[in-house]
């Protein structure tokens, strides 16, 4: 069916046209061809039966002659899918989007649409399509689900020609870095195209962790631009915090396959993301920023040479991929990792800050990010995960957000306006964004701009009198509206250029179907005509603005106030002249329904008349040499002046419209020229909405604020695990809060309890302290004071990596490993449990052996928790080790009778509150019957333990 319907517009498309031109790329014309041979020849094979060809191989049989003799559409297509070989190309023809030979056989089932073949004279086509209403969806599936890129090749008409030539070209290459204003993307998270940019010819040489790298990461959606210098060492801990949608790599390592880890073990992280390898076409930066942003030549000067050509790839990536388009970017922001908590891949994974993996899918659900995000804004939650991803080292970045959720936190009412203010905001730096890539209709969005801008100044207004106020307790806010400047002249601009009132565009009413209901509309209760249609135009009302096509208002300047006039007598003249005809017309039969309205409402440049059959046939008879069109009841009439002042109208329309082309074109310009300053201001409404979500948030779980002191502190009453109280909440069950002491005096607590104890709870809930309050969010304790953390280490789970060839336990050592060679006295380290993933007595000495490096070489704050309690006290002790800065600790367990092996539950309370000691027992049993352990099998288990305790 869909194919008939693209088959159908194919011959509907060059039907309209005496010849066709088919051209790709945007510069070579590839084919002139006859439409009527074209035809012909379609036409006479398609009779013929053609025998013994399948699909597949005889659309292409590889000889130069039969890709001559495909119709150009089809040459076109092949041309297009052989010159990009790793995009699915989707090309537009007519109102469809279709693919044809082994894509459509390929892809065409992978997306449920029907694959049909096309019969030529030689060939047998596959080929699938859809509307071109759906290509959204298609690309969500080509794109997201497959991990295939798409070359959207379009379908371009030259008005300005005469013979009304269509050109297609790739207009876009679509993969998962380069979305821009997909209606499917999330746009509560950054969309990052990433470039990783190696030393030329550095894989000759053994992989040295130092080795220079420059990364360079683009959420095209919104503009944001960064840099970073860093090493081979650091690169998977990077990427794992920009988590990108798509990693570029230069093209010269391509044979290399870097990401089977032969060379650098962990570029077997990379396989998880969408790779693909590029060669910078340009090395011209600076003039990519040079007239838009007034970079100054120290700012260029101030990037290595690595950052410098990270950046160039990128960019060179997106001129390749989206030729037409001239990405507005911020100018890139230089990240440095040693002003940011350093947090490894697994530790991310293993914290599930911004999502969470279950069975092998990974979602946002259940993760830090979404128990704690009240954000309303969409570039509001962007910033939170910017946070989460890299809580701060900067003091006074920390100070400063936590004033704003105190000042919140004492004046609710402020924050409950502010935050009515933020929900009307909507996200209108995607409208900027949108405008720079000339995607869409530019009117929309510099209106969506202008009301952004609007809505901004309304709250700069409400801010400043809320400051006036009340100065002594909004200090904060004060420092706020010191930099919030809203450049309000950007929106005036705009609304005095442009009608506000048609920001949502309505499409004339389906439900104006009727004649009659045409007919009430354009006489009033007189009889006579009512000048209804000039009316509505010279009141400009959003309906008839859209009628008229027109965006720009009529006095923006005199030529286009002129060409309005002109239209405006003409329109005058229209109406006469219409009333003059219609009251000839009802002289021959006062009932005819005479309209310059179609059946939908819309303005038409013949008249319509309805009437009785009897009374239509005399109108023909009459004035027969001036009926267009004649059906049963209805005339088209088109006389020889009305036709003129038709031409008239439309070519003052026309001019006004070129005029109007040329104001909007102007006003973007300026609008883009001042798109840092925009972004600026929404950057700060994106700070509000952030520190107001957390003051919510404190409220909420009754959060404190955290100090933080100069000593390698982590002082905590009362701890709480903000995402597994959410959880117990939710089904009635209080958590039980714990203190956490690890100082200089003492700084490693070691942890025991039973099974289900609460042990892992414990130790991640105080690493989301830390990053809570190093994000500048208040914490769930009563108290906190804690020396700033640098690292954060985890040791946690027992996961394997098959998909890195890594077995469970060699998982555990990497993460050892990693740990004991970075964690420095700033560090937390947080482990869980190690040597439990091999024999007894080994992974005991490997767990004595971790304790006691932590303890002597890294000396950083250490939570330990272990089923060896007892066995590494002895080990502590008969090696002399001095246990001045070790606490032991327990989870505790209420039981009647603790010494005897039960296997009724009923006997132990496990009650997660910490004690000081050494947990004896695991409980193992009594947590395998509540796992509901077979009857026989928990007997034989209790036997086994007894014997083994009295041996
Ligand atoms: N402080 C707490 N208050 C209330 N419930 C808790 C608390 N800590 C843990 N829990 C509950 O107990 C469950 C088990 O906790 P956790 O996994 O931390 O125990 P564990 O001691 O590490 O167990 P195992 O040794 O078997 O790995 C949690 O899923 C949570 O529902």
């Amino acid at each position: 069916m869909i194919v008939s319907k693209s088959i159908a517009s194919i011959l509907l498309t060059s039907s309209r046209r005496s010849h066709v031109i088919v051209r790709a790329l945007g510069s070579t014309s590839y084919l002139l061809a006859s439409k009527s041979k074209r035809l012909e020849s379609e036409a006479a094979t398609s009779q013929k039966p053609i025998l013994g060809l399948t699909p597949s191989l005889d659309w292409d049989r590889g000889g130069r002659k039969e890709k001559e003799s495909l119709s150009p559409l089809y040459a076109l297509a092949k041309k297009l899918v052989e010159s990009h070989p790793n995009c699915v190309s989707l090309i537009q023809v007519g109102s469809f989007y279709e693919l044809y030979f082994e894509q459509a056989e390929e892809f065409g089932p992978k997306l449920g649409l029907r694959v049909a073949t096309r019969k030529t004279t030689n060939f047998a086509i596959p080929m699938a399509g859809f509307p071109v209403s759906q290509l959204q969806k298609f690309v969500k599936i080509l794109v997201q689900d497959l991990s295939e890129n798409v070359a959207i090749v379009d379908q371009y008409p030259e008005r300005e020609t005469t013979a009304d030539i269509i050109h297609r070209k790739v207009s876009r290459i679509i993969t998962p870095g380069t979305l821009v204003d997909e209606t499917f993307l999330n746009y509560g998270q950054n969309n990052y195209l990433a470039s990783i940019y190696l030393p030329p010819n550095c894989t000759d040489h053994r992989a040295d962790p130092d080795i220079p790298v420059g990364i360079s990461w683009i959420d095209l959606s919104v503009g944001d631009f960064y840099v970073q210098q860093t090493t081979l060492g650091e690169i998977d801990s990077d990427i794992s915090r920009i988590n990108p949608s798509e990693i570029i790599l230069p093209k010269d390592f391509q044979d290399k396959n870097l990401i089977n880890g032969k060379w650098y073990a962990p570029f077997q992280q990379l396989r998880k993301y969408f790779i693909r390898y590029h060669k910078t076409m340009s090395n011209d930066l600076k003039s990519k920023f040079k007239s838009r942003h007034q970079v100054t030549k120290k700012t260029m000067e101030g990037f290595s040479t690595g950052e410098i050509a990270a950046m160039n790839m990128v960019l060179s990536y997106i001129q390749v991929n989206l030729p037409d388009s001239n990405p507005q970017l911020d100018v890139p922001l230089q990240y440095w990792n040693s002003k940011y908590m350093q947090l490894d891949p697994r530790t991310r994974e293993a914290l599930e800050l911004t999502e969470r993996s279950t069975g092998g899918r990974s979602s946002t659900v259940g993760s830090l990010f979404t128990t704690i995000k009240r954000t309303v804004t969409q570039s509001g939650s962007r910033l939170l995960t910017q946070y989460l991803r890299s809580p701060t080292l900067d003091i006074k970045e920390i100070v400063r957000r936590q004033s704003y959720v105190s000042m919140f936190v004492e004046n609710s009412i402020l924050k409950t306006s502010l935050r009515a203010h933020l929900t009307q905001l909507g996200d209108f730096v995607r409208s900027l964004q949108r405008l720079s890539f000339g995607a869409g209709d530019s009117v929309q969005h510099l209106l969506s701009i202008g009301e952004g801008l609007q809505k901004l100044e309304n709250l700069e207004t409400f801010l400043i009198e809320e400051y006036k106020n009340n100065r002594k307790s909004l200090k904060a806010l004060g420092d706020f509206l010191q930099q919030f400047q809203v450049p309000i002249d950007i929106s005036r601009e705009i609304s005095s250029t442009l009608h506000v009132e048609s920001i949502p565009i309505m499409e004339p009413k389906e439900e104006i179907t009727s004649e009659i209901e045409v007919e009430d509309e354009t006489y009033s209760d007189s009889g006579s005509y009512s000048n209804a249609s000039l009316e509505k135009y010279r009141h400009q009302s959003p309906v008839e603005a859209k009628t008229f096509d027109f965006s720009v208002k009529r006095d923006f300047n005199e030529v286009l106030s002129g060409l309005h006039d002109e239209l405006e007598s003409l329109l005058t003249e229209q109406d006469v002249m219409f009333d003059t005809l219609r009251k000839t017309l009802t002289e021959i039969d006062p009932k005819l329904v005479v309209s310059k309205k179609d059946q939908h409402g819309r303005f038409v440049n013949v008249i319509h008349i309805k009437g009785n059959e009897k009374s239509v046939e005399e109108v023909s008879r009459i004035y027969k040499s001036d009926i267009r069109e004649k059906r049963k009841g209805i005339v088209l009439f088109k006389p020889m002046n009305w036709s003129k002042l038709q031409n008239s109208i439309e070519s003052v329309k026309e001019e006004i419209r070129l005029v109007e082309k040329e104001i909007v074109e102007n006003l973007r310009a300026n609008v883009l020229e001042r798109i840092s300053s925009i972004r600026k201001v929404s950057k700060l409404v994106d700070f509000l909405d952030v520190t107001i979500s957390y003051s919510i948030l404190a409220e909420e779980y009754k959060l404190v604020c955290p100090k933080f002191v100069k000593t390698n502190t982590l002082n905590i009453s009362e701890g709480r695990h903000l995402v597994v109280e959410a959880a117990l909440k939710e089904v009635g069950v209080n958590f039980t809060p714990n203190d956490t002491k690890v100082s200089p005096s003492e700084s490693m607590w070691i942890i025991s309890g039973p099974n289900m104890g609460g042990k892992s709870t414990f130790l991640r809930q105080n690493a989301l302290i830390v990053i809570l309050a190093q994000i500048g969010c208040f914490v769930p304790a009563s108290k906190a004071s804690i020396g700033l953390v640098d690292k954060i280490f985890t040791r946690i789970g027992a996961s394997d990596d098959l998909y890195n060839d890594l077995s469970t336990f060699m998982v555990e050592m990497v993460e050892t490993s990693n740990i004991l060679k970075n964690a420095t006295p700033r560090s937390l380290a947080i482990v869980d449990e190690i040597g439990r993933g091999t024999s007894g007595k080994e992974g005991l000495a490997l767990a004595y052996a971790t304790l006691i490096n932590l303890l002597t070489v890294n000396k950083c704050r250490t939570l330990f928790a272990t089923h060896f309690g007892i066995e590494l006290k002895k080990l502590l002790e008969e090696n002399k080790i001095d246990q001045n800065k070790i606490e032991f600790l327990r989870t505790r367990v209420l039981s009647n009778d603790i010494d005897t092996l039960t296997t009724d539950l009923a006997n132990i309370i496990i009650d997660h509150t910490l004690e000081p000691g050494i947990s004896e027992r695991s409980f193992a049993l009594e947590v395998a019957a509540m796992a509901g352990f077979p009857e026989a099998a928990l007997k034989n288990a209790a036997t086994a333990y007894k014997c083994l305790v009295v041996n």
